[in-house]
């Protein structure tokens, strides 16, 4: 259950206040996710999901704000701040950073594998997200690129087998050998993952959680999509998922000259990133987190597959 902080009804009156939403007529907190405390807000005026964001700095929160109600302006299915009656998006409850964001209909379907319907609606959404970020004006360097990757490999030296830091550290010298920069790229969510995508009707309804969005190659976003949607058991690809998301994300935005060549090094760096992530979060666990960690073998598997690919 991810609800670190219960909001109490005084305290919710009080924030809905602000805005322009009406009463509260139910809070029930969503178990599902990692990072914050979410609710589902249901109020006279429509159906809500509160956040409490719970490690971000608030400083760093109005950055994606901004790119969902950006994106969703320009027809991406995601969550769009309310604002309060002083135009505000961001607010505090509980002494926490708060938003108050549209609730999108449908349902993940994590746990099973998509149908080509599904895997092509993903491609096109991807491209067409990225297309649609192209003029976001504001910079944000994805946190989680090589610098982070390094870093975190160094911090978990210890508690891994010589085994593990071995495929670390070889991964980071061949991806300190990849030259990226004339790829194509601008904002990426970087982590749309199952999880993070709800259908409704065999459609997409909404793609949520933006919180490590960045700017990045748009290809990295693909290779990050490829890992999580179209891998096996044992780590290797569903060939037929992988060709559906591929045919349909160039098909929206078709890939320019030398694109393609990055592919497999982004599919390496995809997997080594979530690896990390996943370690990172087994050996570093929050105080006070009631969550679970995800299986971080998952992606050792998938980066050794990659490896066996180029
Ligand atoms: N805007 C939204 N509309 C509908 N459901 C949402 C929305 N935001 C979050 N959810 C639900 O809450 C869950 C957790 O949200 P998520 O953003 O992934 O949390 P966290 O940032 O804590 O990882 C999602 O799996 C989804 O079920
Ligand atoms: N999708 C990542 C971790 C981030 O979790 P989320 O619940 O915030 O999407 C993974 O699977 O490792």
């Amino acid at each position: 259950m991810s609800v670190y902080t219960n909001v109490s009804d005084r305290e919710l009156a009080q924030f809905l206040r602000d805005y322009e939403l009406g009463d509260a007529r139910a809070l029930t907190g969503i178990p599902a996710g990692v990072e914050n405390s979410n609710y589902f807000l249901d109020t006279d005026k429509g159906r809500f999901v509160l956040t409490l964001f719970e490690r971000l700095p608030r400083s760093k929160i109005p950055y994606f704000l901004a790119l969902t109600e950006w994106l969703s302006l320009r027809g991406i299915p995601c969550p769009r701040p309310m604002h309060t009656v002083a135009g505000n998006s961001l607010g505090t409850l509980c002494d926490k950073p708060a938003a108050i964001v549209q609730r999108l209909s449908g349902d993940s379907i994590e746990g099973r594998a998509p149908s080509a319907t599904e895997i092509s609606a993903l491609g096109e959404l991807l491209a067409r997200m990225h297309l649609a970020g192209e003029n976001f004006p504001e910079r944000h360097p994805n946190p989680a690129g090589f610098d982070w990757w390094q870093e975190t490999a160094r911090h978990l030296v210890p508690h891994l087998s010589p085994e593990d830091n071995t495929i670390i550290a070889e991964e980071l010298a061949y991806q300190r050998t990849v030259r990226r920069t004339p790829l194509p790229g601008g904002v990426v969510h970087a982590d749309l993952f199952p999880d993070n995508v709800l259908f409704e009707n065999g459609r997409i309804s909404g793609a949520i959680d933006f919180y490590y969005a960045g700017d990045d190659a748009w290809l990295y976003d693909l290779a990050v999509v490829a890992n999580s949607w179209c891998s096996v058991a044992d780590g290797r690809f569903d060939h037929t998922l992988v060709r559906g998301l591929w045919h349909a994300y160039v098909a929206a935005r078709p890939l320019q000259a030398g694109e393609e060549d990055l592919w497999f090094p982004l599919l390496r760096a995809a997997a080594l990133r979530f690896w990390l992530l996943r370690l990172d979060a087994l050996h570093f666990r929050r105080p006070g987190a009631i969550t679970q960690c995800k299986d971080p073998e998952e992606y050792r598997r998938i980066l050794l597959r990659r490896r066996e690919m180029l």
